[in-house]
């Protein structure tokens, strides 16, 4: 049996399709775009990359970019006062500070600096308290970007057994809450968690977010489960002299035994933009009382 392989790339461009049309009606009606301010400190390869498909994403669904390149040795205080200032502008409905931030920096202090009401990457503490107590807010987009995949997929998930493997605030803590809120028995297993295998195989939904290349095996699945890999992990060069990109998940055992699963490249990483996007929409509307369809 081979698993339906779930595609993100597909799905990440209907849904970015739907906001630019929304983007369009919000337009017409208060007659700006929404905006989204990118924040890069130094000039990391990788960063550098998803800052710009960031910011062509942006431009794409009709709304404003505003970049901010600032050099590896900005001083806190400097990107403190960027943060106020974005906050105080009526043009920028969305913040995000590309991590991660040069060591120097305090990230935590510069992220709780983010008006919460601005902050599109759903990191600030008063957010994660909305998710987790069921008040609207905003949701970190990976994991957000994840349970549309799986409803996609699924449908009503509700009583279904999720294993989400890995604990980080920024995916594996708010993919559990929302899965929860989805009414699934939920399990977050992580480094210490006792006989890793058994416990995923128990799982309808797994969701693999630990950053360690090719992991989860497919003896490890029940037959017919849905796997999402938010695994971006970057392979040396191998014969062909080329890196490649692999998720947390070992593709090629898993989707002999997985109902479905998602790929890697082309699976989360594409929902996560689309999602920044969607939160950005979100935010300008509330800011104007705009109404957004239920489901965007
Ligand atoms: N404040 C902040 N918010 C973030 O959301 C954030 C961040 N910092 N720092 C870095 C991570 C990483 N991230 C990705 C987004 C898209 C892809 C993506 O589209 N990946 C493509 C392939 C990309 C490639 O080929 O390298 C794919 O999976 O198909 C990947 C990774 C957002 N992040």
């Amino acid at each position: 049996m081979t698993a339906r392989v779930i595609d993100g790339k597909a799905t990440a461009a209907a849904l970015r399709e739907r906001i630019a049309g929304e983007v369009v009606r919000f337009r017409d009606a208060h007659g700006r775009a929404p905006g989204l301010a990118v924040v890069l400190v130094g000039d990391d390869p990788a960063s550098t990359v998803y800052v710009r498909s960031k910011g062509k994403a942006t431009l794409e669904a009709g709304m404003e970019s505003f970049e901010h390149k600032l050099p590896a040795d900005t001083g806190e205080k400097e990107l403190l006062e960027l943060v106020d200032r974005l906050n105080d502008d009526p043009a920028v409905d969305g913040i995000l500070i590309q991590l991660p931030l040069p060591r120097h920096i305090d990230a935590d202090k510069v992220l709780t600096r983010i008006d919460p009401d601005k902050d599109v990457d759903g990191f600030h503490p008063l957010n994660a308290g909305r998710l987790a107590v069921g008040l609207d807010g905003f949701v970190a987009c990976t994991p957000l970007g994840c349970l549309k995949l799986l409803r996609a997929e699924r449908g009503d998930l509700s009583g279904l057994n999720a294993v989400v493997i890995g604990r980080s605030n920024i995916v594996g803590k708010p993919m559990a809450q929302l899965l929860l809120a989805e009414s699934c028995t939920v399990t977050i297993a992580h480094s210490r968690t006792h006989d890793l295998p058994a416990v995923v195989r128990g799982a309808d939904i797994v969701v693999a977010a630990v950053g360690r290349p090719e992991m989860v095996k497919g003896d490890w699945l029940k037959p017919d489960a849905t796997v999402i890999d938010v695994g971006i992990n970057r392979i040396e060069a191998e014969e062909d002299g080329k890196g490649r990109l692999v998720g947390d998940v070992d593709f090629a055992s898993a989707s002999v035994v997985a109902g479905a699963i998602s790929p890697v490249p082309g699976g989360v990483g594409p929902m996560t933009i689309a999602c920044l996007i969607r939160n950005t929409l979100v935010s300008a509307a509330r800011r104007h009382g705009f109404s957004l369809p239920e489901d965007l």
